[in-house]
């Protein structure tokens, strides 16, 4: 299993990561979705240069071209809520790409324990694709695993790419056990060390999709 850590590597991408952690700016909702759709279009940048690629002719006005663009069959899939302007992000870079939705939401039980429910899923059939499933926030891995049981039920993936913002180090390790180990690259934008009593992220961001979107009931 790959994983990209793209903190170890000086790009604009900080800066954008830097304002969606930043209490003193992550508050500007419009900014704090952008800033997730940036990040998601750096890093689609990112994931095509892993795709496969074959020469096609192109007819210019002026003659023929010939010029490498991937062939990769791709599934973008998302988990609700957080994930959808992380999923724009992405989607922007890959036009053509099949889109699957997946909820996934914390049924507390009491303040500190709960179960991840699915209860929606929106897919085409993945079989032999290359699956991006995407959630700027990997805490306890628990939502990413069950999401991606649910997208078996539509396929077996041909390659897997796994893409966060922020991820802990406790959800790297259980994705890494779950996951396909051969065909797996996880992709984030920080690993950071805790997650808390309440399973969020430490030092992380706080709720993604309250600060995307507005606070649930
Ligand atoms: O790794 P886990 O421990 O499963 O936690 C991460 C999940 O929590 C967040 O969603 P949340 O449940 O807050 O839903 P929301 O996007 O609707 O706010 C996040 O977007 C992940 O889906
Ligand atoms: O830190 C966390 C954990 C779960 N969901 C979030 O939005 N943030
Ligand atoms: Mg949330």
């Amino acid at each position: 299993m790959k994983v990209i850590d793209f903190s170890l590597t000086n790009s604009i991408l900080n800066q954008y990561v830097s304002e969606i952690r930043n209490v003193e700016v992550q508050n500007d909702r419009l900014r704090f979705r952008r800033n997730i759709e940036r990040i998601g279009e750096i890093m689609a940048y990112e994931i095509s240069k892993t795709f496969d690629y074959s020469i096609k002719e192109v007819q210019t006005p002026l003659g023929i071209a010939p010029v490498s663009t991937p062939d990769n069959q791709l599934v973008i899939s998302t988990i609700l809520r957080a994930g959808l302007p992380f999923h724009q992000g992405i989607l922007s870079y890959f036009d053509q790409a099949e889109n699957a939705f997946v909820s996934a939401y914390r049924k507390y039980k009491d303040t500190l324990k709960f179960d991840i429910h699915i209860e929606y899923i929106a897919s085409p059939r993945i079989d032999q694709k290359t699956l991006i499933i995407t959630d700027p926030m990997l805490a306890t891995g628990g939502s990413m695993e069950l999401s991606y049981q649910a997208m078996l039920t539509k396929g077996e993936p041909a390659e897997i790419h796994v893409v966060s913002i922020i991820a802990s180090q406790q959800a790297i390790d259980h994705i890494a056990e779950v996951f396909p180990k051969d065909r797996t690259t996880i992709w984030c934008a920080a690993i950071d060390p805790q997650i808390n009593e309440h399973s969020y992220i430490v030092p992380g961001l706080g709720d993604a999709g309250d600060l995307a979107y507005g606070e649930k009931e």
